[in-house]
C-alpha cells in the first residue's frame, strides 16, 4: 500500500497554487502539498490586501469593486514558471462573494494550463465552493475542471483521504 502511494505520487508532477489574503487558506494548501508532494507556489498581488480593502460591508472597498467587475484582473507579484512540468494543478483560493477572487482569473489568464488537471479548493466562512467552480467551468470551458473541495476545518486525514480519492 505504501509502495503503491509512493509510485502514484511520483508518475504525477503537483502543483498546489493558492491565493490567501489571510492565512487560512495558505494553511490547507501547505497540508495538501505535504500530503501530496506537491510544490507550492503562492499567488501574490502586486499591491497586498489591507484589512480595509478586504471590508464586505463597504461597497467601495478594493474587494468589493473588484468583485463587483467581472473584468477586474488584479495584477500579480510573480509568475510560476516552469507550468509545463505539471500535470496536476490544486487552485486554492478564499470564496469571495461566493466566487473565487479576481486574482484567480489573473493567474488562470497568465499560465498556460490547457490539458492540466485542474482541482479547486477553498476555505470559506460557511459557503461551499461549487458556485465558484461553476462559474470558473463557464469562464474557462476549454481547462479540465475537476470539482474541488471546501477544505474548512479539513484535518491531515481528511486531506489524505481525499488526496487519495483523486489518486495522488
Ligand atoms: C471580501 C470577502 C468576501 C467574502 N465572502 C464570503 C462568502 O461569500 N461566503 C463565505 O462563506 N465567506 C466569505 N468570506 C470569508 C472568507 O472566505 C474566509 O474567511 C476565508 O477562509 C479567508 O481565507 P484567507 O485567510 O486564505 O484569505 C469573505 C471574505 C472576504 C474578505
Amino acid at each position: 500500500q505504501g509502495q503503491n502511494n509512493r509510485t502514484m505520487k511520483e508518475s504525477s508532477n503537483v502543483l498546489v497554487a493558492y491565493f490567501s489574503a489571510t492565512g487560512t487558506t495558505a494553511r490547507a494548501a501547505q497540508t495538501l502539498a505535504r500530503v501530496t508532494g506537491g510544490e507550492l507556489f503562492a499567488i501574490v498581488p502586486q499591491e497586498a490586501y489591507t484589512g480595509a480593502d478586504l471590508d464586505w460591508h463597504d461597497k467601495q472597498s478594493r474587494s468589493s469593486v473588484e468583485m463587483n467587475d467581472p473584468k477586474a484582473r488584479p495584477a500579480l507579484k510573480g509568475k510560476k514558471e516552469g507550468m509545463d512540468g505539471y500535470d496536476v494543478v490544486f487552485i486554492g483560493y478564499p470564496i469571495w462573494w461566493d466566487a473565487a477572487p479576481r486574482i484567480i482569473n489573473t493567474f488562470i489568464e497568465s499560465h498556460g494550463l490547457k490539458g492540466k488537471r485542474l482541482i479547486p479548493f477553498a476555505t470559506s466562512g460557511g459557503s461551499g465552493i461549487a458556485q465558484s467552480v461553476k462559474a470558473l467551468r463557464k469562464q474557462y470551458p476549454d481547462l479540465k475542471w475537476e470539482d474541488g473541495r471546501l477544505l474548512n476545518r479539513a484535518g491531515e486525514a481528511d486531506v489524505r483521504r481525499w488526496a487519495e480519492q483523486l489518486g495522488l
